[in-house]
Formats: C-alpha cells, sequence, structure tokens
C-alpha cells in the first residue's frame, strides 16, 4: 500500500490556543478511516488540513504527488465535504452540478442526472435550492463530492440530516467507492453509521490522533 496523505508532527493552533500538538497519521491508499473524538476537538480542521484546505501552523502535510501538479495547491481526484453544502441557492440542484461539471468538463448530463439519483434526488426537480431542505442541501453536497468520480473523499458529519432511506443510499455509495479502492476519511457522531465501512478507527483526544483499531 502506498500513502495518500502524510501529516508528521503537525501542530495548529488558533489565536494562541493549541488545537492539534504533534499529529503523525499515515492515510493508505485505499483504506477507510472513521475519525472520531468530542465536539471542538478539531475533526474539521484535521479534513481541512489534510486536503491543503489549511496549512498546519508547524509540521508538514504531504499529499502524494500523483494528485498534485506544479500548479496545483489543491489535489485532483480529491472528493470534499466539510464546511457544508456550498451551493448557488437561486438555482435548483441540477442547474448547481452543471455549473460545477462546466469547470472540468469531465462529466455529462447523464452522469449528473445518475448521482442525482443515488442519493434520493429528483434531477428534474425545479425547486431552486436555497428551499430545499437541510437533508436534501446535504444530498447535493455529496452529489457535489462523487460526481465526478474522485479516488480520495474527505467528510464531515456526512449522515447529517439524512433520514434513514437516504443513510441507506449513502452506505451503499460507500461501499461501492471502498469496493472500487477508493480512500475515504469521514467523521460521524453517530457511530453505527459506520458499522462496517472503515478499516481504522481513529480518535482525536487532546490534541493527539491515537489509532483504536
Ligand atoms: N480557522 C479557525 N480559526 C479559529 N478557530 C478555529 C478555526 N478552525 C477551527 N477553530 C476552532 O478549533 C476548534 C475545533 O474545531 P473543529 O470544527 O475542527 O472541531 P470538530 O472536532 O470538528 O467539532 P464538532 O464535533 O463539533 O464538529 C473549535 O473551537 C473551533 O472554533
Amino acid at each position: 500500500m502506498s500513502s495518500v496523505i502524510e501529516l508528521r508532527d503537525v501542530h495548529l493552533g488558533f489565536r494562541g490556543m493549541s488545537l492539534l500538538t504533534g499529529v503523525n497519521l499515515v492515510i493508505e491508499e485505499g483504506a477507510s478511516y472513521a475519525l472520531h473524538g468530542p465536539n471542538g476537538s478539531g475533526k474539521s480542521a484535521l479534513l481541512r488540513l489534510m486536503c491543503g484546505i489549511t496549512r498546519p501552523t508547524s509540521g508538514s502535510v504531504r499529499v502524494a504527488a500523483k494528485y498534485l501538479d506544479a500548479d496545483r495547491t489543491y489535489p485532483d481526484r480529491f472528493g470534499v465535504a466539510i464546511d457544508g453544502p456550498a451551493y448557488v441557492g437561486h438555482l435548483s440542484g441540477v442547474q448547481n452540478l452543471r455549473e460545477l461539471a462546466g469547470i472540468r468538463k469531465m462529466v455529462g448530463v447523464a452522469r449528473i442526472h445518475a448521482t442525482m439519483r443515488t442519493f434520493g434526488l429528483d434531477p428534474l426537480l425545479r425547486t431552486r435550492v436555497s428551499r430545499y431542505s437541510l437533508g436534501m442541501k446535504q444530498k447535493l453536497s455529496l452529489c457535489q463530492v462523487f460526481l465526478e468520480e474522485p479516488d480520495v473523499v474527505l467528510l464531515d458529519e456526512p449522515f447529517n440530516a439524512l433520514d434513514r432511506e437516504s443513510v441507506s443510499l449513502l452506505r451503499n455509495q460507500l461501499e461501492e467507492f471502498r469496493g472500487r479502492g477508493g480512500t475515504l476519511v469521514m467523521t460521524s457522531h453517530e457511530r453505527a453509521h459506520l458499522d462496517g465501512l472503515v478499516d481504522v478507527a481513529l480518535e482525536i483526544e487532546g490534541g493527539k490522533v491515537n489509532v483504536t483499531v
């Protein structure tokens, strides 16, 4: 196995407060990780570090070269949902995804519709996203993550606001993603949702990350 992300002696602080204090962690290709810890322990902050949205105060975060090229600071082939859904409120769900797909032109309308159906969203629904329910916004965010068939997926509380059927749809999608060798790191306060979906459980405690399974 090769590593996708390596954190070496990572410290992260804000305004004199230390959140992470010497994190050493290797995310291996094709493995799935659960990231646990109490509210405010730094789970989202760690996910942001892993994809380069934020930089550590000290230490290093290295993403495997195959996901980066010379002019790239944000890794390629990563699907990330960390800080809640990002969308254009006055557009419909399908219009939002078409805008997103238009940036890289990797996928067409058929793939957009199929992805929406995977998560239980109707591609023909014309409701603007600002009027979507919380669960519908969450599903749209998951569509954004999986639309271009990423190799590495980082998800912060992906089961939030999902009803039972949608939880099952997401679990199916994550199983399929694992089945095709994807690398996954995700948080969930509802540990049962992750049953059978992860190889390694990580726990943030006192600014450090411990492997618990
Ligand atoms: N950019 C930032 N500037 C200042 N403080 C920050 C920043 N990012 C995170 N924090 C602080 O770091 C702490 C940890 O936040 P984080 O969102 O990573 O926790 P979490 O473990 O994901 O929590 P939860 O379980 O509630 O989602 C919080 O107190 C937060 O306010």
